[in-house]
């Protein structure tokens, strides 16, 4: 198994992508520190990764406290007896049209998406010299972090950082053996998706369920993507066989956004 006695932290694994990757991780020989603000739904991530007989632990944080961050892997360290790999999964999406945003919104996103993306590179770095060692870093984009979207402006701002980011800390820490790359996902059936649905429904009026069908209808490969097709694209950024890549934001959305 390409990462068999690894320990890997996911944030953002109680839903959504993140539980995809935690459990795909787990299925290649990972151990897992899960991250959340919902402890309820860590509690079942981590019941579902023991069932594949894998090591699980659970941490509530809000990763856009830095010491919270810092603390999440302390503890996956102590728990798991190592620390290997980190997935900056975890993140909010916004709709709201640029003319009426808010500094407040603003704000928030940024918090979350860029900062917690921030102190995830930053403290995973850390660790992996303070343990001499190498690691990979995985962040999460989106096709917002390659094309601005209508209505999802600051959203895809936030996704444009942690593409600078992503290459920037690749570049900072190439010379100790650290990789740091992202993914880029296009349409998932999410939890996220369902409130970007809503929220276009409140804004411009379209029937519920709308706007979610006209972007899956405008996927080449015709359907739309789900967590595991986006914790295959993971797994390989966590394995050895992507050892010679770096700095890399890499588009899996079906044939969306082009490069
Ligand atoms: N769903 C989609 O179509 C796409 C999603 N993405 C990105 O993938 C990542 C995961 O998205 P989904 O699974 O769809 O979202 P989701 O909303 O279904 O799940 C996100 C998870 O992150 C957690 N979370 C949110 N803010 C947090 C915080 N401050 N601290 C700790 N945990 C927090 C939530 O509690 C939730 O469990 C996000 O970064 C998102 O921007 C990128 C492209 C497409
Ligand atoms: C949620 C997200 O990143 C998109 C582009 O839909």
């Amino acid at each position: 198994m390409a990462i068999e006695n690894k320990v890997a932290l996911v944030t953002g694994a109680g839903q959504g992508i993140g539980r995809g990757i935690a459990l795909r991780l787990a299925k290649d020989g990972a151990a897992i520190m899960l991250v959340d603000m919902k402890a309820e739904a860590l509690d079942a991530v981590a019941a579902e990764v023991r069932a594949l007989g894998r090591k699980a632990a659970t941490f509530v944080a809000d990763i856009s406290d830095r010491e919270q961050v810092y603390a999440a892997i302390a503890q996956a360290e102590r728990e798991l007896g190592g620390f290997d790999i980190i997935v900056n999964n975890a993140g909010i999406a916004q709709v709201q049209p640029l003319s009426d945003v808010t500094p407040q919104e603003v704000d928030r996103i940024m918090r979350i998406n860029v900062q917690g993306t921030l102190w995830g590179i930053q403290a995973a770095a850390k660790k992996f010299e303070e343990r001499k060692q190498k690691g990979k870093i995985i962040n999460a984009c989106s096709i917002a972090g390659h094309d601005g979207f209508a209505m999802l402006g600051i959203y895809s701002a936030t996704k444009f950082a942690v593409r600078a980011l992503t290459q920037a800390a690749a570049k900072e820490y190439a010379s100790r053996g650290i990789t740091v790359n992202a993914y880029c996902p296009g349409i998932v059936g999410t939890g996220m998706w369902t409130e970007i649905d809503q929220r276009f429904a409140e804004i411009t009026g379209a029937p519920v369920g709308e706007t979610y069908k006209k972007y899956v209808e405008g996927i080449a490969l015709g359907r739309a993507e789900t967590p595991d097709d986006v914790a295959s694209l993971v797994s390989y950024l966590a394995g050895p066989d992507s050892d010679y890549i770096t700095g890399q934001s890499i588009l899996i959305d079906g044939g969306i956004v082009y490069r």
